[in-house]
Parts: structure tokens; C-alpha cells; sequence
């Protein structure tokens, strides 16, 4: 790709394989996830997350989504149980969506999309960093939680009221004293394999925990993530929609369910 990667013709999906070879590896995300052909695994832990509000740091428009970012140098936002073993550090959530609400999620179920998937990043402790757990095939656990279209959903408003601030590629405002465990549905009953990054560089080092219950958005609050830019102040807009990998190839992996 002669410019950076992005959701567009040139530069989307089909493309990052040229600059990134192992989008074409052996467990890449996000998959179709098949409800039926999910072996529920009775030695699978429930999931155990808390988070500490006074870590949530700043939000930031990255050019591909946007993300709120977590202060990450203790452990008090930390994932433990599940299928993983050890603590994992929140270090960041973020969110993918489409240009109409019938289509934006990474993950699908029985081939059904959702207009919007939250994902939250954590990193292994064992770890010194972020930076070094990120290529480590146990080196992240990111829980994705599916939006379905129904009743605005209060606890996300608290996000969506801050896109105004970071409209354009690199803004960023401060954003703080929020619990990320407020957009977690009821449920945390969840799907498990073992699969990637879905934005370069496609690393494939995360333990995916798909909750099977979804949250609720409205078509107005879709319309809000909508309104964001790709684009940097200055430059020609261009909407911030469609920002989402489609299902790759499951190349014999298994998918876990903690439920029956
Ligand atoms: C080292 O650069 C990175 C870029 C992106 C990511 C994530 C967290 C990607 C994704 O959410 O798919 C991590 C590291
Ligand atoms: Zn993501």
C-alpha cells in the first residue's frame, strides 16, 4: 500500500495482507462465530473483571476509531478467570461500526452482523508492557461485546458525549472517572478462541471472550459514532463509518461457550 491502512478500496481489508503477511495467518480475527458448533466447555471459568474509574485517562480520534485510554502501571483494572490464567490490564476500549445499522460488527453470530462491537484490550501481566505482551501468542484478552438497536443506552451516552471534542484524526480531550464494567451487559456468558489484532499489524496474540449477551444503542446514538471523521482537520472529510474487518477463516480452530 503506498499510504497508511485504512477501511477504503485502496487501503482496507483486502489490502493489508501486502503490508502485513500474516493477515493470511492461522488464527486471524474476527470469525463467524457458530452457536451450534461451540463446544461448551465446562472447565471454562466465569469471567472476573474490575475496573477502577480513576484510571480512565483521556479519548482519542486514532484516524481508524476512537479509544479511551486507561492508566495501566497497576492492577487495578484488571480481567482474571475465564479462559485465561494470570491477571490481564485493561489498556483501552474502542468500538467498530458501520454506515447503516445493519452491518458494523467484526464478529458475527450465524452470519447475523450487529451495527456496533465494543472491544476491550487488556494485556497480560506477566508482561512488562503493553508494547511487549502485544506480540506474545498469550499476550492479550480482549472481551467484545455486541450492540443490538434498541433503547438508547445512558451508561454510553457518557462516551458518545465526548465525540464532539475529537471529531478529526489526532484529536484527543481528557476523559475520566468512568467504569467501563457500565457497558457490560447482565451476562458475561461468552464465546472463547484463540485469534488476532483486527486492524494491522494483525498480530495474533489475543484470547478472544465474545460476550453472547448484547448491549443496547439506539439508531440516534448510532448516528452520533457516525459523525466522526477518518479525516485530520483540514483535510477533505471523510466519514468515520464501515471502520470493521470481515469474518476470517476459522482454519480449524475451536470455539469454546461457558454455557450450555
Ligand atoms: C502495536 O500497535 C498496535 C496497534 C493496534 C493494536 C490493537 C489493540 C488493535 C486492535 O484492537 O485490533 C495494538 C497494538
Ligand atoms: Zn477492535
Amino acid at each position: 500500500m503506498s499510504h497508511g491502512w485504512g477501511y477504503g478500496a485502496a487501503n482496507g481489508p483486502d489490502k493489508w495482507g501486502e503490508e502485513f503477511p500474516v493477515a493470511n495467518g492461522p488464527r486471524q480475527s474476527p470469525i463467524n462465530i457458530v452457536p451450534k458448533e461451540a463446544q461448551h466447555d465446562s472447565s471454562l471459568k466465569a469471567l472476573k473483571v474490575r475496573y477502577d474509574p480513576s484510571n480512565a485517562k483521556g479519548i482519542l480520534n486514532n484516524g481508524h476509531s476512537f479509544q479511551v485510554d486507561f492508566v495501566d502501571d497497576t492492577d487495578s483494572s484488571i480481567l482474571t478467570g475465564g479462559p485465561v490464567s494470570g491477571k490481564y490490564r485493561l489498556k483501552q476500549f474502542h468500538f467498530h461500526w458501520g454506515v447503516s445499522d445493519d452491518c458494523g460488527s467484526e464478529h458475527t453470530v450465524n452470519g447475523v452482523r450487529f451495527p456496533c462491537e465494543l472491544h476491550l484490550v487488556h494485556w497480560n501481566t506477566k508482561y512488562p508492557s503493553f508494547g511487549e505482551a502485544v506480540s506474545q501468542p498469550d499476550g492479550l484478552a480482549v472481551i467484545g461485546v455486541f450492540l443490538k438497536i434498541g433503547a438508547a443506552n445512558p451508561r454510553l451516552q457518557k462516551v458518545l458525549d465526548n465525540l464532539d471534542a475529537i471529531k478529526t484524526k489526532g484529536k484527543q480531550t481528557t476523559f475520566s472517572n468512568f467504569d467501563p464494567k457500565t457497558l457490560l451487559p447482565g451476562s458475561l456468558d461468552y464465546w472463547t478462541y484463540e485469534g488476532s489484532l483486527t486492524t494491522p499489524p494483525l498480530l495474533e496474540s489475543v484470547t478472544w471472550i465474545v460476550l453472547k449477551e448484547p448491549i443496547s444503542v439506539s439508531s440516534s446514538q448510532m448516528s452520533k459514532f457516525r459523525s466522526l471523521l477518518f479525516s485530520a482537520e483540514g483535510e477533505v472529510p471523510c466519514n468515520m463509518v464501515n471502520n470493521y474487518r470481515p469474518p476470517q477463516l476459522l482454519k480449524g480452530r475451536q470455539v469454546r461457550a461457558s454455557f450450555k
